[in-house]
């Protein structure tokens, strides 16, 4: 079968929109994506989720174009061909609970058609050691911990060595040792397989992504690379001695001083003996591309 559109990106996307009735859950995105690992950020409810499966062709696209590894995922052939090369973790992934950990990733490998037996036990077993668990490959999967669930769920998108791994939320629950090893796993992938990263770990985005693209109500606001988005932010992020006053995203530190992000509309400013300029992280830059103007003590 060959691509029916010309496409260099493994991710190719253009105006896409997608409604749900009359609420619009991505309106008129545009996206290309190559091999690296892309985080995705947006608060609750920006579109995420609903990116990811646009893209692993979950749900259909209201409007514009969606190439997945030149493919369209509109036409069934095609269709087929993205999700035999596509990897897919869901947000909190439900499986059957009887099935032990080796016979699920066995189950999965067969619906992939991952070679014959012998090579399909193989590819199974070292999803298991990849993720940590294969000691625990005749536990039935109620027996299994949510971290070790978690894990599972990763070890069957990662399968095969997908050419698009989508993973959303994949470090909830994980125990610091495992959130460092799921970072070597997908480092490694991503030399040829383009990740996308759907999170709100914004440690991990700043520790994996060589891209960040952020969602704001269905559009991206952001494309860039994680330095591009804390250079927004300089100048703006503070440390102070008090609470600045209504009207401001400032929070309280452990020393009982107050971080305090000023949005660059010029309408804030901070005054008074104590105040700091500080380096911004990536979070306070985030939460200035979102414009929080809460107070979130
Ligand atoms: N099945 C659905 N039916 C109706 N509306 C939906 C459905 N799924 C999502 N939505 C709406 O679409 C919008 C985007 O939701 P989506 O789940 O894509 O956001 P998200 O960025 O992944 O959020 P979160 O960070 O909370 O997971 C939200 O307004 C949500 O309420």
């Amino acid at each position: 079968m060959s691509p029916t559109t010309t496409v260099t990106a493994s991710v190719h996307v253009r105006g896409l929109v997608r409604r749900y009735g009359t609420r619009t859950a991505l309106d008129g995105v545009d996206l290309d994506l190559g091999p690296g690992v892309t985080g995705l950020l947006g608060r609750n409810g920006a579109g995420k989720t609903t990116l990811l499966r646009c893209l692993n062709t979950d749900l259909e696209a209201t409007g514009g174009e969606v190439r997945v590894l030149g493919c369209a995922p509109e036409r069934a052939a095609e269709r087929t061909e993205i999700r035999r090369r596509l990897g897919y973790l869901p947000q909190n992934p439900e499986f059957y609970p009887h099935f032990t950990a080796f016979g699920l990733l066995d189950y999965m490998a067969v619906l992939k058609e991952l070679g014959g037996r012998r090579a399909r036990h193989d590819e199974v077993r070292r999803g298991l050691e990849r993720v940590g668990l294969l000691d625990r490959r005749h536990s039935r999967i109620r027996r299994l911990s949510g971290g070790m669930r978690q894990r599972l769920g990763l070890a069957a998108a990662m399968l095969g060595d997908p050419e698009v791994l989508l993973l959303d939320e994949p470090t909830i629950g994980l125990d610091p040792e495992q959130r460092i090893r799921f970072r070597g796993l997908v480092s490694e992938l991503a030399v040829r397989s383009t990740v996308v990263l759907s999170t709100h770990q914004i440690e991990d985005v700043a520790a994996l992504c060589q891209r960040v693209v952020c969602l704001d109500a269905g559009r991206v606001v952001f494309d860039g690379t994680p330095g591009e988005l804390v250079d927004r932010a300089r100048g703006h992020v503070w440390e102070h001695r008090g609470h600045p006053g209504e009207g401001y995203t400032a929070w309280r530190l452990a020393d009982g001083r107050y971080r305090v992000l000023t949005p660059a509309d010029g309408a804030h400013t901070v005054s008074g003996p104590g105040l700091e300029p500080v380096e911004p992280t990536l979070e306070d830059a985030y939460l200035l591309l979102t414009g929080v103007e809460q107070d979130v003590r």
